[in-house]
């Protein structure tokens, strides 16, 4: 990543777009701190997360591009696993896995091992996991992989929802379709520079296409 300036408002949906290797993952990381930059800062409500990676835990949720499960424990295990290192214990975990196991529709398959999950189960497990907390920033790689048609739609209105409460989010995505129909402002990454950062109005999809393929095909500049 070059020269990357990047600033997300409360209760903002923003989509990041990019070819293969555009550096999407590698943006996302180090928005959650699983990667350190070689140099600049990473700022949340005005703190500095690189000075306290604490702050991060608690305010950030992350769902990477391959969810990180434990095949030997239940979907009920994972969120009380994932309450615990956040400090829960009692009622209030109780309460915080209740919550999203309802979020995600995934109330019936608590007592499931995450090692015979299907792929989008899988995906709805790591999403639960990232939202357990009530993150104030929720950092999402590609939360729409495997996810049927009917979950991709409870998946956007999910996002709206947690936008409405004031979450603020950063999703990447391949398709398109996913950033038109639920983001409010677009990102546009290649090759570790971002070309493109603007809001996105209703019904830009057109434009949002001739914009990504301007860039992702010629590899021209494109004004903001
Ligand atoms: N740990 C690493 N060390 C060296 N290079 C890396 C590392 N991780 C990623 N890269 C490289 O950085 C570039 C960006 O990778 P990244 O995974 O961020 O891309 P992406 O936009 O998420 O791609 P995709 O759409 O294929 O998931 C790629 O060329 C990749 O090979």
């Amino acid at each position: 990543m070059r020269d990357l300036s990047l600033s997300l408002e409360t209760g903002q949906i923003l989509g990041l777009l990019g070819v293969n290797g555009a550096g999407k993952s590698t943006t996302l990381s180090l928005i959650a701190g699983a990667l350190m930059p070689d140099s600049g800062t990473i700022h949340l409500q005005g703190q500095d997360f690189l000075e306290h990676p604490e702050l991060a835990r608690q305010t950030i949720g992350w769902l990477p591009e391959a969810a990180p499960l434990w095949p030997e424990l239940t979907i009920r295990e994972h969120l009380d696993a994932h309450g615990r290192l956040r400090g829960f214990s009692g009622a209030r975990l109780k309460q915080a896995g209740d919550a999203v196991l309802e979020r995600l529709e995934l109330q019936d398959l608590s007592q499931r091992l995450a090692g015979v999950l299907s792929q989008g189960q899988r995906q709805r497990l790591g999403l639960a996991c990232a939202l357990l907390h009530r993150p104030a920033l929720l950092v999402l790689d590609e939360p729409a992989n495997a996810l049927d048609p009917v979950q991709v739609v409870a998946l956007r209105k999910l996002l709206r929802e947690l936008a409405a409460e004031g979450t603020a989010v950063i999703l990447s995505t391949h398709q398109l379709t996913e950033v038109t129909a639920v983001c409010d402002r677009v990102a546009i990454l290649h090759e570790g520079v971002l070309r493109h950062d603007a809001p996105l109005p209703p019904d830009q999809h057109a434009a949002l296409e001739k914009t990504f393929f301007d860039i992702a095909m010629n590899g021209r500049a494109q004004a903001a």
